[in-house]
C-alpha cells in the first residue's frame, strides 16, 4: 500500500478540500473522487459525511444503506454491513432455487444480521417460508426495518442464540448462514482498523463453533445447507464431520478465487442433485 504524503493530500485538496479529507481513508485520488460522488448523490450532509469518513467510519454507516442484489439494505452501527462475497453466492443460490421444482421451500437464515440473505431469498421466492434468526437485538430491529423498507412481508424474525438455544430447530429445505468465522488471532492480525473500530465483534469473531452447530443440530432438520466460510479448513471441518453416506458436500469459490461457501445436500435427493449441480465442486 503506497504511503500518502502531505504533498499528495495538498494536491487533491487544491481541487476540492473534501477530497483532501477523504484521501487518507480511500487511499487513492480516484477512490476519493468516487466516494465524494456517492456522498453527493445520496443528498447526505456532505461536510458531515466526509468528516465521518475521515475518521474511518464505513461508508455504508455514513450513507445508511448498501445495495444487495436488487434490494437496498439499511445499515446501522452494531450490525454487520453486507459484503459483496455474500451477495454473490446468495444471488446464485436464489436463481437456482427459482428455477427448481420446489416452488415453496422452507428456508432458515441463521445469523441474519441486516436480514440481507433472508430478504434476497424471499424476494426471489415469494412463496418460500423464510425465518431469519439472530441473537443481537440490534440485528432483529434492523431486519424488521429492512422488511418494511423493501416492502417484503411474511418473513418470521426470531431472536435466538443458536449456540445455546435448546428449543427444537425448525425443519427446512434449506438452511443458510453467514456465521462469525474469523479466528481471534486472525482478527487481531488481519482485519482492517475500520472494521475493528466500527463493526460488531459479535458478528465477526468465532472459531468453528457455528460449523459444529450445523453438523450437530441443523443437519438433522434440513435437506440442504449453504454456509459462508473464510477459510478452506472450515469446509473440510464440515465435510469430515458429516456422514459420507447421507450427504454430498461441496465448496464454492468467490470471484476472487477464494473458497467462500461450504454447501451440502442429501445425496439421494434427485431434485437437489440437479439444483446444486455446478454451484461449486463436490469434495465428498
Ligand atoms: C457475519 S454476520 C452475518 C450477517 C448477515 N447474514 C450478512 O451476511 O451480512 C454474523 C451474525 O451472526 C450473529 N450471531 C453471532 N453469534 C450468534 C449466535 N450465537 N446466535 C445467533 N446469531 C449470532 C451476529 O449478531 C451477526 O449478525
Amino acid at each position: 500500500m503506497p504511503r500518502i504524503s502531505p504533498a499528495m493530500i495538498r494536491k487533491v485538496a487544491s481541487y476540492d478540500p473534501l477530497l483532501g479529507l477523504l484521501l487518507p481513508v480511500c487511499r487513492t485520488a480516484e477512490a476519493a473522487r468516487q466516494e465524494l460522488h456517492w456522498i453527493r448523490n445520496e443528498g447526505a450532509s456532505v461536510q458531515r459525511a466526509c468528516a465521518l469518513r475521515a475518521r474511518s467510519v464505513p461508508l455504508q454507516y455514513v450513507l445508511g444503506s448498501q445495495p444487495f442484489g436488487e434490494l437496498e439494505i439499511l445499515c446501522k452501527r452494531n450490525v454487520l454491513i453486507p459484503r459483496w462475497e455474500t451477495e454473490e453466492w446468495a444471488s446464485e443460490l436464489a436463481a437456482r432455487w427459482q428455477t427448481s421444482r420446489v416452488t415453496a421451500p422452507t428456508v432458515v437464515d441463521l445469523c441474519t444480521g441486516t436480514g440481507c440473505v433472508a430478504l434476497l431469498l424471499k424476494r426471489a421466492l415469494p412463496r418460500a417460508q423464510v425465518t431469519a434468526i439472530d441473537c443481537s437485538p440490534f440485528a432483529i430491529a434492523l431486519v424488521t426495518k429492512n422488511l418494511h423498507h423493501n416492502d417484503i412481508r411474511d418473513v418470521t424474525v426470531l431472536q435466538r442464540d443458536i449456540l445455546r438455544d435448546d428449543r427444537p430447530a425448525i425443519a427446512a429445505d434449506l438452511v443458510v448462514c453467514n456465521p462469525p468465522y474469523i479466528p481471534r488471532d486472525a482478527f487481531v492480525r488481519d482485519v482492517t482498523t475500520s472494521v475493528k473500530m466500527y463493526e460488531p465483534r459479535l458478528a465477526l469473531v468465532a472459531d468453528k463453533e457455528f460449523y459444529t452447530n450445523l453438523c450437530d443440530v441443523w443437519l438433522r432438520h434440513t435437506r440442504s445447507f449453504v454456509y459462508e466460510i473464510g477459510d478452506i479448513s472450515q469446509a473440510h471441518f464440515v465435510a469430515d464431520r458429516i456422514s459420507a453416506t447421507t450427504w454430498s458436500v461441496g465448496i464454492r469459490r468467490d470471484s476472487n478465487g477464494k473458497p467462500r461457501v461450504v454447501y451440502g445436500f442429501k445425496t439421494d435427493d434427485v431434485q437437489l442433485n440437479k439444483l446444486y449441480d455446478g454451484f461449486g465442486y463436490l469434495v465428498r
